[in-house]
């Protein structure tokens, strides 16, 4: 296993890269720790997978290096990179069993007879796949040919590091719970560094300790879960986590106060002034219905279970608010309250600090 370094990193898919847009991936530096569980999270197009391609050597970079430790591997090919990859439709021998499938990548490395065998039996418990073990992998169903997938990326215990690309893609919703568990139990269990792609922010924020976001070919936050949702760092993040996503709303900012279409909102501490497009972005869980406060127009109460939304406008732009499940919602309220402590401040789709904590 190893410490996994991008230095400096850059990649444009044309020869002669002019203006932001020829650049799929913009210079980004990033360090993930021997072992760790990191997920790539964003949607279509942001780079993700010219990322991944990077890193298991399908694909040089424009600019930057790639090192496993202390060892530069940014020119050198996949096979000499000593990692595993899980892909987002099965690679499996279908001719062979499901056990001959996951010791495979053992036998190839030359490793005894009962290592193989006991590695085997403890990836197949993981996976769930002991009763199979003796069937071909032909006829088996898409779910259980990439359960074999995964097995077969987990199977080695001296890889650099793991990539998984969607792997969950084919799975079925249901399984997908139950796979993502045991993912991340497998992770607990044999410490490998694991790099997970996925557009899903469920998958991401439930498999990896540190969820890196990307936007446009760029890293716009790296961070815990927990970080992401407490303190996203662009409006990217802010909207794209959580289920609904974050509100932003124009707004202006005079020392502690932001006001919006004219009505004053306490801010937790001062901010200085600052050009740009100023943005006031608070999670919907921290709104509350109110007597007093921002003008809210409601359009629909969803339930969704655990919790209600209530979906509508603040100054003629969407916004939503999470209420918990037994709390009343007041017949006719037109007004609401925000959480001064859980409302960020962005300026051009950056947050920015409050005064005392920016110097
Ligand atoms: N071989 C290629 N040649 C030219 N442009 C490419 C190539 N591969 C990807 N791109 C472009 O690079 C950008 C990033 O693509 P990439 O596949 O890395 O994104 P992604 O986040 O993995 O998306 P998806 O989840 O759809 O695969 C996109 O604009 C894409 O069109």
């Amino acid at each position: 296993m190893a410490r996994i370094t991008l230095d400096n990193l850059a990649h444009s898919y044309s020869p002669a890269p002019k203006g932001d847009a020829d650049w799929a991936l913009k210079p980004m530096s990033l360090t993930w720790r021997d072992g760790g569980a990191y997920a790539l999270l964003g949607s279509s197009g942001c780079g993700k997978t010219t990322l991944l391609n990077i890193i298991s050597g399908l694909l040089h970079p424009s600019r930057g290096q790639v090192l496993f430790g202390d060892r530069d591997v940014t020119t050198l090919p996949t096979a000499d990179r000593n990692i595993a990859q899980v892909f987002q439709f099965p690679v499996v021998y279908d001719t062979m069993t499901v056990r001959q499938n996951l010791a495979f990548p053992l036998k190839n490395r030359g490793l005894p007879a009962d290592r193989i065998a006991a590695r085997v039996a403890s990836v197949a418990r993981m996976i769930g796949m002991e009763d199979r073990l003796d069937r071909r992998a032909r006829g088996l169903t898409a779910d259980a040919k990439q359960k074999i997938s995964l097995g077969r990326g987990m199977v080695r215990q001296d890889v650099n590091a793991i990539l998984f690309d969607e792997p969950l893609t084919v799975i079925d919703p249901q399984m997908k719970w139950e796979l993502r568990t045991q993912l991340k139990a497998l992770h607990r269990e044999f410490g490998h560094t694991m790099i997970y792609v996925t557009h899903d922010q469920t998958e991401a924020l439930t498999f990896a300790d540190e969820v890196v976001v990307m936007s446009e070919g760029r890293v716009v936050q790296a961070g815990t879960p927990q970080s992401l949702f407490d303190a996203p760092a662009h409006t990217f993040v802010g909207y794209f986590i959580g289920s609904p996503g974050m509100n932003l709303l124009d707004a202006q900012i005079a020392g502690a106060t932001a006001f919006v279409d004219g009505t004053a909102i306490p801010l937790a501490a001062p901010y200085a002034p600052s050009a740009g497009r100023v943005q006031i972005g608070i999670r919907p869980d921290a709104v509350r219905p109110a007597t007093e406060g921002l003008p809210f127009h409601l359009v629909r109460v969803e339930d969704v279970g655990h919790h209600r939304i209530l979906r509508g406008e603040v100054a003629g732009t969407p916004f939503n608010v999470v209420v918990p499940e037994g709390e009343p919602i007041p017949a006719g309220f037109d007004r609401i309250a925000l959480d001064p402590a859980r409302i960020g401040v962005f300026v051009d789709d950056w947050r920015i600090e409050p005064r005392e904590r920016a110097a």
